[in-house]
């Protein structure tokens, strides 16, 4: 089956620097797919190219079999975007002086009032993430780290999609959080929306992944299921090192 997501050969430079060095990578429809590597592996890098934000030079990226990156035949990002695909950054972009209920309604573009927002769709997102319910008059900026990278996920989330990007939404969060945020996406995979997630958070990782993908260096070192790197040990020592394979 046409996977919804294909990297092949992917090549990215910023400026002077060649950064992604030929990324294959496959993201099957409606499983979440783990992308892994340590600090400087190319991940956030392969998130923005796949967006447009980098444009590679060599390679191609293709949704639904249907090239949407790579050398002549880039769309441009407000073009990939409207492929149905949304990007949550590792600063999450909200506004922290605006309301929660503001945040999301800013995301929503068939949406012009509060009142306009799709019900079912509401009551969806507050079962994912009740703070923000409870916190829906409060300035953005007022929430916790955790809350507001729930309320970044749930901006995204908005309207339906057909692929997630998120980028290491458990970065500076305390466990409790962390375990939190797992909830949450776990209740998130039984929806079936398909979601390419960059974690370092190997305890994380594993209780998300269906598919897994591992980076060093600029290129994939390593595709398969989750649960066979989950009981290999070894096999993650050798892809991700101590520091990672350390389960909080
Ligand atoms: N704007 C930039 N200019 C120059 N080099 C960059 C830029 N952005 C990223 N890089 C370099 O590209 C490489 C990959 O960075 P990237 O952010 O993709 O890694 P990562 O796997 O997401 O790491 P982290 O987990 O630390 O975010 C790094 O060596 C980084 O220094």
């Amino acid at each position: 089956m046409t996977p919804l997501l294909e990297l092949r050969g992917v090549q990215t430079h910023i400026g002077a620097y060649h950064i992604l060095h030929g990324v294959d990578l496959v993201v099957p429809e409606g499983e979440l797919t783990l992308l892994l590597g340590r600090n400087g592996a190319g991940k956030t890098t392969t998130l923005r190219s796949i967006m447009g934000l980098w444009q590679p030079s060599g390679g191609q990226v293709l949704l639904s079999g249907q090239p949407i990156g790579g050398p002549g035949l880039q769309l441009a990002t407000p073009e990939i975007a409207r492929q149905s695909i949304a990007y949550v950054p590792e600063n999450m972009g909200i506004f922290g002086a605006l309301s929660v209920a503001e945040n999301l309604l800013l995301a929503a573009r068939d949406a012009r009032r509060l009142d306009q927002l799709d019900d079912a769709r509401l009551a969806w997102l507050f079962g994912l993430f009740p703070a923000l319910r409870k916190f829906w008059h409060y300035p953005a900026g007022k929430l916790s780290g955790g809350q507001k990278q729930m309320l970044a996920i749930a901006r995204a989330l908005i309207e339906p999609r057909r692929l997630l990007l998120i980028d290491e939404p458990s970065k500076g969060l305390a466990p409790a959080i962390v375990q939190n945020l797992i909830e949450s996406l776990q209740e998130l995979k039984r929806s079936r929306t398909t979601v390419l997630l960059v974690e370092q958070n190997f305890h994380m990782a594993r209780q998300l992944g269906d598919g897994v993908a591992v980076m060093d260096d600029g290129r994939v070192v390593h595709a398969g299921r989750m649960a066979d790197l989950a009981a290999d040990e070894a096999l993650q020592q050798r892809l991700l090192g101590l520091s990672l394979a350390a389960h909080q």
